[in-house]
C-alpha cells in the first residue's frame, strides 16, 4: 500500500470488513437501547435476551459472555480452557497466532500456541495426530496439548465443513483437549455451508465459540458461546479482571439481538459472500490473475499481473498487499454491487491495455 494511497481520496476500501460501516437495523437498536435506565454489567434484559435467541439458535442451553473485541473473544475463551503450562494447537496464519499481540498467550498465564500448516488455511486430522504424537502427554518437561483452535471462517477465506470440524474434534478430545473456535466471521461460513450453527459447532464437538458480530454489521460486538457449562464456570472472574466486563452491557448487547433478530445476521452474510463471489469470478477470469484459495466466505486472495494491480490501486481502490505479489480483497454486508462491477470492469481495461 503507497503512501499515497492512503492520503487520496478514494474509490472503494477493500482491505478488511473491520472498514465497513454498520447495519441500520443494529445502528437503530442502539439508539433505542440508550433510553433510560438498565440494570448495568450485563444483568439487563437485553443481555438476557440474547441468551435465549443464541440457545435457540444452538438448539441448546448456552452461557453467553458478550465482549467488545475479537481478541478479547479468543484470549479470554482461551484462557478458560488452558492453563499457563498448556498448548493450544492453531493454524499458522491463525489470527490468535499472527495478529493478537500476544493476548491469548498473556491471558492464558503464558500457554504456548503451536502453530500447524494447513493449505487453505485448514487444518487436518493428520497434521493434529502428527503433532500431538509424543507431545506433552506423560511427558513433565513439556506444554501440556490443552486445546485445539479453529477460524471458521479461516483466515484464508475457507470454511470448515461440519464432518472436517468432527474429525478434529475427535483426535483433540481423544487427547483430553478442548476445541475453540474463533467466529470472527461465523456468519460469513454458516451462510456458505448452509447448515444449522449447531451443525458445525456443538454437534461436530466445539466447547466454546467467539461469535464475531463486529465484521458482519455490529459496531462492536462479540460474544463468546459456551456450549459446555463446565469451561464456563469462571469465565465471568476471567472477563472482569480482563477489564472486559462492560458496564453499560446493554449497548453490547443490543446490537447483537438486533443482529441475529430476523437472521439479519445471515442475510448480511450471504450478501458479502455474493459479493465476494461476483469479485472473484471476475478477477479470475482476467488473463495473468490467479485465486490463491477457494472463495468460501468473503474473502478473495488474488494474484493479478502488477499493471492491474497498481493501476486498480492508483484509481482509488484499496486493498492489501498480503504477502510477496498476493492480494487480499475482503468484501462486506454492505458493498454495493456496483461498485464490485465498476472495480472488475477497470480491472478489465487494465488488462487489455497491459
Ligand atoms: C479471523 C479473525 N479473528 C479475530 C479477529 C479479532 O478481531 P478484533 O480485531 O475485533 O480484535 C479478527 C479481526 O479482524 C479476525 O480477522
Ligand atoms: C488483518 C487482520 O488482523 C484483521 N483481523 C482483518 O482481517 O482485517
Amino acid at each position: 500500500m503507497t503512501d499515497a494511497i492512503l492520503t487520496t481520496p478514494f474509490l472503494y476500501d477493500f482491505r478488511s470488513d473491520n472498514v465497513a460501516g454498520a447495519a441500520p437495523e443494529v445502528v437503530n437498536a442502539l439508539a433505542a437501547a440508550a433510553v433510560g435506565s438498565a440494570d448495568p454489567y450485563g444483568q439487563d434484559p437485553l443481555t438476557a435476551g440474547v441468551t435465549r435467541r443464541l440457545s435457540a439458535l444452538f438448539e441448546a442451553e448456552v452461557t453467553v459472555f458478550p465482549v467488545a473485541t475479537g481478541t478479547a473473544a479468543n484470549a479470554l475463551a482461551l484462557s478458560a480452557l488452558v492453563p499457563p503450562y498448556g498448548a493450544v494447537y492453531c493454524h499458522q496464519e491463525s489470527h490468535i497466532h499472527v495478529d493478537e499481540c500476544g493476548a491469548p498467550e498473556m491471558a492464558t498465564g503464558g500457554a504456548k500456541l503451536v502453530p500447524l500448516a494447513g493449505q487453505g488455511g485448514k487444518l487436518t486430522p493428520a497434521a493434529l495426530t502428527e503433532a500431538l504424537a509424543g507431545a506433552g502427554i506423560g511427558v513433565a518437561h513439556r506444554v501440556q496439548p490443552a486445546a485445539l483452535s479453529l477460524t471458521q471462517a479461516t483466515e484464508a477465506g475457507t470454511v470448515y465443513r461440519p464432518q472436517e470440524v468432527a474429525a478434529l474434534s475427535d483426535v483433540a478430545h481423544a487427547h483430553g483437549m478442548a476445541v475453540h473456535m474463533d467466529g470472527a466471521r461465523f456468519a460469513n461460513a454458516v451462510a456458505r455451508l448452509g447448515c444449522a450453527p449447531a451443525e458445525v459447532t456443538w454437534k461436530a464437538g466445539v466447547d466454546v465459540l467467539s461469535l464475531g458480530g463486529t465484521k458482519g454489521g455490529c459496531l462492536a460486538a462479540e460474544a463468546v458461546v459456551f456450549f459446555n457449562p463446565a469451561l464456563a464456570e469462571d469465565f465471568g472472574f476471567l472477563r472482569k479482571r480482563a477489564g472486559h466486563l462492560v458496564s453499560k452491557g446493554r449497548f453490547l448487547s443490543a446490537q447483537l439481538d438486533a443482529w441475529l433478530a430476523d437472521d439479519l445476521w445471515l442475510r448480511l452474510a450471504r450478501h458479502a459472500n455474493a459479493m465476494a463471489d461476483r469479485l472473484s469470478q471476475g478477477l479470475a477470469a482476467l488473463p495473468g490473475a490467479e485465486l490463491a484459495h477457494p472463495v468460501e466466505a468473503n474473502e478473495v486472495f488474488v494474484r493479478l499481473p502488477a499493471a492491474v494491480a497498481d493501476g486498480l490501486e492508483a484509481a482509488g481502490y484499496r486493498f492489501y498487499r498480503w504477502e510477496g505479489d498476493l492480494l487480499r480483497l475482503v468484501t462486506a454486508f454492505d458493498t454495493p454491487q456496483a461498485v464490485v462491477n465498476s472495480f472488475l470492469k477497470i480491472a478489465k481495461d487494465l488488462s487489455e491495455k497491459a
